[in-house]
């Protein structure tokens, strides 16, 4: 059986447990279960806090799991990542009171708090600082206003935790994460059931990412058309009864959905219609 890691709570687990879902995997009944048997699907899920997720897949305890890229690097362990999951964006980043820092080099000596001081170690290491490094548990952003540090390393979204603790951000950003797919590097990528894994959760990006859009177009206006979205591997052109005429099915990017509509509308094509895809194996 393939075993595999999942986050157990935080900012992972809903959208982890839901991909896993609709990629046809059996879930936990309530949030108590830390081991799920998927008989069917020949696979064993471990419910895991994410931080320590890289260090159970990493020393081989555990074939696959599902974590941040930053936890990843962080934990220092073995494991490597397989793919992006395309959730829980995020770039990790220092930041300080307004005008103080402008860049890593100016770090040394001084007061880092962070959840990641290993990640804020070996990028320090990169650039020659040496600095005091506090490891806290969350909630960074409280450090240097109650004075325990001069500068945070946290995980930056919309940046509004920093803006509510008067810090801003400097520096280059450390790293840009996301969840990420990690496997055991010494051979875990092959093990029975990883193709399959990584086959359905491709799947369910696809599903979530993408949408199928269909619409009419004179012949004439065809090229056209097909310059504003080619489609996935290539636009579906089917004939219409009116020889002068095609229909047309194409994937884009759900982002972009309505750009390509209206980009769709001034060549001509008539009756757009967009349908979400439900389940995809690309
Ligand atoms: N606001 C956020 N937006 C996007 N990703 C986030 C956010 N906060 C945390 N993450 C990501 O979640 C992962 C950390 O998950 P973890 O469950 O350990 O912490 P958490 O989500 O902060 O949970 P908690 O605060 O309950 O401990 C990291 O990969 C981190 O980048
Ligand atoms: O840029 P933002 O959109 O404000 O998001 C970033 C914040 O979200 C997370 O905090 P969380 O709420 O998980 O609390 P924690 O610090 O205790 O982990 C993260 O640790 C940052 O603090
Ligand atoms: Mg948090």
């Amino acid at each position: 059986m393939l075993k595999i890691a999942v986050p157990n709570k935080g900012s992972l687990a809903e959208t982890a447990a839901w991909m896993l879902a609709e990629a046809g995997y059996r879930g936990r009944r309530d949030g108590k279960e830390l081991i799920v048997v998927d008989a069917r699907n020949e696979v064993e899920f471990f419910y895991l806090r994410p931080r320590d997720i890289a260090t159970y897949v990493g020393s081989g305890a555990l074939d696959v799991g599902i974590t941040g890229r930053d936890l990843l690097l962080d934990s220092g362990s073995d494991a490597v990542e397989v793919q992006g999951l395309g959730f829980a964006h995020s770039t990790f980043r220092f930041a300080g009171p307004a005008g103080r820092f402008g860049s890593a080099a100016d770090l040394a000596g001084v007061r880092i708090a962070s959840s990641y001081t290993g990640l804020v170690e070996q990028h320090l290491a990169g650039h020659g600082v040496r600095a005091e490094l506090v490891r806290l548990d969350g909630a960074v952003e409280s450090a240097v206003r109650l004075g325990v540090a001069d500068a945070v390393a946290d995980v930056v979204e919309t940046g509004a935790t920093l803006r509510a603790q008067g810090l801003e951000v400097f520096g280059e950003p450390i790293l840009s994460s996301e969840a990420v797919l990690i496997s055991n590097g010494a051979g875990g990528a092959e093990k029975p059931g990883m193709a399959t894994l990584k086959r359905r959760l491709d799947g369910v990006i696809v599903a979530r990412d993408y949408v199928l859009v269909d619409y009419d177009i004179e012949r004439s206006r065809l090229d056209a058309a097909i310059g504003v979205a080619s489609g996935f591997e290539s636009a579906t052109v089917s004939p219409l009864h009116d020889p002068e005429w095609a229909a047309v099915r194409v994937m884009v990017r759900r982002d972009e959905t309505n750009h390509i509509m209206d980009a769709l509308a001034d060549v001509g094509a008539r009756a757009i219609i967009v349908t979400r895809i439900h389940a995809a194996r690309i």
